[in-house]
């Protein structure tokens, strides 16, 4: 196969070739439902429907975000050519004198944005690499990336996504506080979403015969917006059961996270999600933006006892 050399070796044995578009008669997500999750319009809130989307759901599509089509396009097109480099390359790119990670494997979802990492063999052969991207580290690429030009588009690139992220998600959080009816100061909200803290993750499904993606799990973040390609995959739990998220074009896939859970008193939850069974038709991408709060973000709730933020984020890795 001609890009299994960018894949980790133990991944290659697990590939398969690629194939022509599927037949009907292979089901694409293995019998999981479809359903028609909510879609919220950024540049239009009903604020009825959000409540809805964030009481009943905790995951929903979010359009009219404002980005620009050609950026989106350029994110998918500059992710796909940095995920496409030689393996070796990307250990080394992406390695410990970088400010990203490349991580591939199992990885359990981790809020310092550093994944903890296993071989697929050890956990159920689940198969996904991906770079994990520091927004604060981006603008600090610079010296790694002069002789590199391709890791120089890289960065111009995200930079630029990640302010329009970091905008659509300080209007939808103003909004889903407001359902609240929630009174924070200016300090409090921007410490619920610091900038320092936020993670920008790209990653990438490999073609294979059949295996799971991403375990189940919940993001510890406050919220995570997520970009996945045509090919779909993203499923999560709604009452007992898995569901399918349809890719809806010019669209992100907002989840709620662990921390929107404690700051809303467990009115909104944060949604179980988790990347299907890739069966053999091909490469799957998502790039996901999680906000998180500030490591000093105090949490208070009367369902919880008080806590910082990064007292929750050890928790997390301990459990790991
Ligand atoms: O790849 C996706 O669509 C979702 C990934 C995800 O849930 C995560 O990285 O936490
Ligand atoms: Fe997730």
């Amino acid at each position: 196969m001609s890009n299994s050399v960018s894949y980790p070796p133990e991944f290659r044995p697990l590939m398969s070739e690629p194939t022509e578009p599927e037949k009907s008669t292979e089901p694409a997500l293995d019998r999981i439902k479809d359903i028609d999750i909510p879609v919220l319009n950024l540049e239009d809130l009903d604020m009825e429907k959000l409540i809805e989307a964030c009481k009943d759901w905790g995951i929903f599509h979010l359009e009219n975000t404002g980005i620009p089509l050609t950026l989106m396009s350029q994110v998918k097109e500059i992710t796909e050519s940095v995920l496409s480099l030689p393996f070796e390359e990307k250990r080394t790119l992406f390695g410990v004198n970088s400010p990203l990670s490349y991580y591939w494997g199992t990885h359990t979802v981790s809020p310092s944005g550093k994944a903890v990492t296993r071989a697929p063999q050890e956990s159920s052969g689940h198969l996904f690499e991906g770079i994990n991207i520091p927004l604060a580290s981006l603008s600090r690429l610079l010296p790694l990336s002069c002789s590199d030009p391709k890791l120089e588009s890289f960065r111009v690139v995200m930079e630029e996504y990640g302010k329009h992220v970091t905008r659509i998600i300080v209007t939808l959080f103003e909004a889903i506080i407001e359902t609240l009816s929630l009174e924070l100061s200016g300090d409090q909200k921007m410490s619920y979403l610091s900038e320092l803290t936020g993670v920008i993750r790209v990653q990438r499904y490999p073609q294979c015969t059949e295996s799971p993606g991403l375990e189940a799990h919940t993001d510890s973040s406050v919220i995570s917006i997520i970009n996945q390609d045509d090919v779909g995959g993203l499923e999560f739990m709604k009452d007992g059961q898995w569901f399918n998220v349809k890719p809806l074009a010019n669209s992100f896939v907002i989840g709620l996270g662990d921390m929107m859970q404690v700051i809303s008193d467990e009115e909104y939850k944060s949604v179980l999600h988790k990347v299907g069974k890739r069966m053999k038709k091909k490469e799957r991408y998502s790039i996901v933006y999680f906000v998180f709060p500030d490591k000093d973000c105090m949490f208070k709730s009367s369902r919880y006892k008080p806590f910082k933020f990064s007292e929750f984020e050890a928790q997390v890795k301990l459990d790991v």
